[in-house]
């Protein structure tokens, strides 16, 4: 079976990265692609990285040029998904990498995005207790935020196994890609090179209600969330320090053993050999997730650290993951383990 996919927002990083798997993969065939301000450009001015793709003209962004596809892809900035998506009928696979249909609670949608809540679709983040099974033959997904994908596959075994009290502290470090292509003055070079920086401190980064969300789906009871992102001088990768109080007599024997466990028979999740400690530029273009833990004695802290990269995992290796398991493929056709170093 080949089918047929679109992608919206094809000159963005998320929809050049997305391109980029799939061109590996060999159940799809890509269809129209298309921008915004550049639309009508050749795509090869805009991604040079795909070569296959570079003689493509990028159309604007209807509905109208999507149509006729089996699979739409759509890359757009949020709450530009919501007004495409319901005009390309029920029986098209949507998948959204944005953030506009990720969140079930409208009042947590509202406060952080400020703006109408346009709905929940199933969440794109297969690893999560009952997710794999509640994506198989849907018709809509909401790929998870890069940071909450980080911070959510290395937090929920804890809580699934009940060993950590319901909150979460976390600092995490993002390559500037996550911030997008479009220009910015705290995203030049001269900005950036040799510098990091925090932001959204304090609870007001956008993300931190979407891994509340999935972490207290886990726990079955809210799990309070502190998060602190920056912005590191890599283009590409999220390392992310995540801790949580240990529940009383829990072991650094025992952590270690609910992370074996539940990463056991997954794809893409890795527990690191004691002693190894994940990095971002282990799994640079791929879809691996690294992960190391540890039971902090003095604070009675456990610690586990994910590395993933933003664009593959964090973005288009989920999407992809995703739409293999709605429709029905090997869940990992076109993704790799296999990073690029150094
Ligand atoms: N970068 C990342 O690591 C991650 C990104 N995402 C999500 O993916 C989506 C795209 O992000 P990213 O690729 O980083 O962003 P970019 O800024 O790199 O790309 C945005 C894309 O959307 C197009 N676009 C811009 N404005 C509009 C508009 N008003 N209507 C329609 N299309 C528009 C742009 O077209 P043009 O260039 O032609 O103007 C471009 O193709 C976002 O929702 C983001 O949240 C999710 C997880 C991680
Ligand atoms: C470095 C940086 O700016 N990162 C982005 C997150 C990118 C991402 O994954 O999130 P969305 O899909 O929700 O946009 C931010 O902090 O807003």
């Amino acid at each position: 079976m080949v089918v047929r996919a679109a992608v919206a927002g094809a000159s963005g990083y998320a929809g050049g990265e997305l391109l980029r798997l799939l061109l590996g993969h060999a159940g799809v065939e890509v269809g129209t692609l298309t921008g915004h301000s550049s639309a009508g450009r050749r795509l090869g001015e805009l991604q040079p990285q795909l070569a296959p793709l570079a003689d493509r003209v990028l159309a604007e962004t209807t509905a109208g040029a999507l149509a006729g596809h089996d699979v739409v892809f759509l890359a757009l900035p949020h709450g530009q998904s919501a007004a495409v998506a319901e005009q390309l009928g029920p029986d098209v696979l949507v998948i959204d990498l944005g953030a506009d249909f990720r969140l079930a609670d409208p009042a947590d949608w509202e406060r952080f995005y400020g703006s109408p809540h346009a709905g929940t679709w199933p969440y794109g983040l297969p690893e999560l207790p009952g997710a794999r099974a509640a994506l198989e033959g849907v018709k809509r997904i909401a790929v998870p935020g890069c940071y909450p994908t980080a911070v959510s596959l290395a937090l929920f075994p804890a809580y699934d196994a009940g060993i950590t009290e319901p909150e979460a502290v976390i600092v995490a470090a993002s390559g500037t890609s996550g911030a997008g292509k479009a220009p910015k003055a705290h995203l030049l070079g001269s900005e950036v090179m040799g510098s990091m920086t925090p932001y959204g401190v304090g609870g007001g980064h956008r993300h931190t209600p979407e891994m509340i969300q999935n972490l207290s789906a886990a726990a079955g009871e809210r799990v309070s969330v502190s998060f602190t992102p920056t912005l590191a001088p890599m283009p590409r990768g999220i390392l992310a320090t995540c801790s949580a109080k240990a529940r009383a007599g829990v072991t650094a024997e025992a952590v270690r053993a609910v992370y074996e466990k539940a990463y056991a028979d997954e794809p893409y999740l890795r527990l690191l050999p004691e002693g190894q400690w994940p990095a971002t530029g282990a799994v640079t273009g791929s879809n691996a997730v690294q992960v190391q833990v540890a039971l902090d004695a003095e604070t009675g802290r456990v610690i586990v650290i994910s590395a993933i990269d933003n664009l593959t995992k964090g973005t288009a290796g989920g999407a992809v993951q995703s739409m293999n398991i709605a429709l029905g493929l090997d869940e990992t056709t076109g993704l790799s383990t296999i990073g690029v170093a150094p």
